[in-house]
């Protein structure tokens, strides 16, 4: 994190933008598993805003073969975006526990509004660089980093206002392993810097997030995080709806972390795709946990 600046933490029981349930009732897994506490405890003042910022979504049926519940996805985003952008303006860091990615389309835009050159590092097994046209499956959470480039339908890419929120020089994605044709093809065009798995065998999760810490802070007034949970191995992360194999070990991703937090860049933040319903125990959740912990400066010793 930037400075010590209080935390908000804004739960998005939300999963509509995913393929299968139980997404929505990872803030509460997470929350469980002692979120808060854990932060205080490392000296962060704390936040916790209920849920109640959220519409009721539930008789909105708006749906598309590509766009999958695009009208609770999108009812979903304009609230959160307002939400997260009034945290901004109060002076916190808004910290937003998912529910599915989609969510991502959201707190960027807000992020974006006060930081007009916004990095952005996206840790995840997925690119969700999709758009209506080049996705497999018609789930938002896999659009929501091209909606934020401007690319994709209006409904989402004008989430917070028109246009491109990002540009793609300040991306960086990290762990990735499941990239769509479509998304390959736009990672090329774009230039956006992709350390994938096989980066992070060949040279290291210290070297790889050096580099992209360089990427998504040189030149910037701000940078959000948004971690996806799946770009941990499934051996540990089990309990999320779109699983990879060959992910993060246990101490790359808590490497990452400590890094970030050692860089001091980072103004906001999501941490998304805990599914409670699949998870083995309270593994994944628990795991969530410490990854913010570590984030916000927990240290061996
Ligand atoms: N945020 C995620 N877990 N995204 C998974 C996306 C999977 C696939 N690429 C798709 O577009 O459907
Ligand atoms: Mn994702
Ligand atoms: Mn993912």
């Amino acid at each position: 994190m930037k400075e010590q600046l209080p935390i908000s933490v804004l739960p998005v029981p939300f999963d509509w933008g995913a393929g299968r349930r139980g997404a929505a009732a990872g803030p509460e897994a997470v929350l469980q598993a002692g979120l808060i506490r854990r932060l205080q405890k490392l000296g962060c003042r704390v936040q916790l805003r209920s849920g109640d910022y959220l519409p009721n979504t539930d008789p909105d049926r708006r749906t598309s073969a590509k766009l999958k519940h695009w009208g609770r996805v999108q009812a979903m985003n304009e609230a959160l975006a307002l939400e997260a952008a009034a945290a901004i303006r109060a002076g916190m860091f808004p910290l937003a526990i998912g529910g599915d990615h989609s969510l991502a389309i959201g707190t960027v835009a807000a992020a974006a509004k006060t930081r007009h050159r916004l990095g952005v590092l996206w840790i995840d097994a997925h690119g969700d660089l999709n758009t209506p046209q080049t996705s497999p499956s018609g789930n938002i959470h896999g659009m929501a980093l091209a909606a934020l480039l401007g690319l994709g339908d209006p409904r989402f890419t004008g989430i917070g206002g028109p246009g491109a929120k990002l540009n793609p020089r300040h991306i960086a994605l990290v762990g990735a392993r499941e990239l769509d044709a479509g998304e390959k093809e736009l990672i090329r065009e774009l230039g956006i810097a992709c350390f994938t798995m096989h980066d992070i065998d060949r040279y290291g999760m210290a070297r790889v997030m050096e580099n992209a810490i360089r990427v998504v802070a040189d030149g910037t007034d701000g940078v959000h995080l948004s971690f996806d949970i799946d770009s941990v191995d499934p051996g540990e992360a089990p309990g999320t709806g779109t699983p990879v194999r060959g992910g993060l070990n246990y101490r790359e991703a808590h490497l990452a972390m400590e890094m970030l937090h050692e860089a001091a860049i980072v103004t906001s933040a999501d941490l998304v795709e805990v599914n409670p319903l699949l998870d083995n125990g309270h593994r994944t959740a628990r795991l969530a946990v410490e990854l913010a912990a570590s984030f916000v400066g927990e240290r061996i010793l």
